[in-house]
């Protein structure tokens, strides 16, 4: 049968999930199928009044293309007059950071099973040059086997395979730091960063450079974080002091990450 247009009227509304920057998403079932999703609906004016038409087409257009057990899944999308609406995977577990704000901080077991999940869909974001930007426990949620998925794409962007065809004239004169590390590998280092801090914050369920605004800076740039806590396990330590790395080039890869002694311990026996 040709495919129908999608319209609001395929779905059944059920309750609100939560209130976003340009609108609410709501758990419905797509009626045909009985299949429950999230529907993500944006008001067209809220986002012309905020000139979000660019994040708006990015979340789309990046979203849209991504599909992978760690990534909250983008089905379709539709619009009518007034606004835009996303049809989006529903994660039966909610939203990461409520659970670690109930729970004060996550057992080594989850934590290091949960910092294994991040560092895979990472990988995989950075395998298909997109730079999330904005991983923190808000924008995580949890799917109906406890599984973590990334969600929110606004900020993310595709990032340009490598510098050099952002660069415009000639090379010639470019220093070999600029030709070498690619804006992939600046966005990878950046993940890595976020990976250790999401793991200290499982840990701890604190951030490792919480403090009043102008301190947090000091302690970023200077690698000054809070200790861990002694009842934390050595390679948990090692694990998040080898991505809190100031060095970007130092920090460990996903790949290494994902064979680090602590994930080792944790995630084989499942
Ligand atoms: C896009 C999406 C959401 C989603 N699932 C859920 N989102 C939000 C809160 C969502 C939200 C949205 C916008 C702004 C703020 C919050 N809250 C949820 C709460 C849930 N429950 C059921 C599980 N309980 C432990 C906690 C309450 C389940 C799914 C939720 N699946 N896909």
């Amino acid at each position: 049968a040709k495919p129908q247009r999608l319209h609001l009227g395929l779905f059944e509304i059920g309750r609100p999930l939560g209130k976003g920057k340009f609108g609410r998403v709501y758990l419905v079932k797509h009626r045909q199928s009985g299949f429950l999703c999230a529907l993500k609906v944006l008001e067209k004016a809220q986002i012309a009044r905020e000139n979000a038409e660019v994040h708006v087409r990015r979340e789309i257009e990046v979203h849209g293309v991504l599909r992978h057990p760690g990534v909250l899944g983008f089905y379709n999308w539709f619009h009518d007059s007034r606004r835009i609406y996303l049809i989006l995977e529903y994660a039966a577990g909610g939203e990461l950071y409520r659970s670690l704000q109930k729970e004060g901080r996550f057992p080594e077991r989850r934590a290091a099973k949960y910092a294994a999940q991040v560092a895979a869909a990472l990988r995989y974001l950075h395998s298909k040059n997109v730079m999330h930007r904005d991983i923190k426990p808000e924008n995580i949620l949890v799917g109906l086997y406890g599984e973590l998925k990334l969600a929110d794409f606004g900020y993310s962007v595709h990032s340009p395979s490598n510098r050099r065809d952002t660069l415009c004239g000639t090379l010639d004169y470019l220093p070999p730091e600029m030709l070498a590390a690619s804006k992939a590998d600046y966005s990878r280092a950046i993940d890595q960063w976020t990976l250790g801090v999401l793991t200290y914050e499982f840990l701890t369920g604190e951030a490792p450079f919480e403090d009043s605004p102008l301190s947090t800076k000091r302690r970023i740039v200077s690698g000054d974080m809070k200790p861990l806590p002694a009842s934390v396990s050595r390679e948990a330590k090692d694990f998040v002091h080898s991505l809190l790395v100031l060095d970007p080039s130092k920090r460990l890869s996903f790949d290494d990450a994902l064979e680090h002694p602590w994930i080792l311990k944790h995630c084989d026996a499942e």
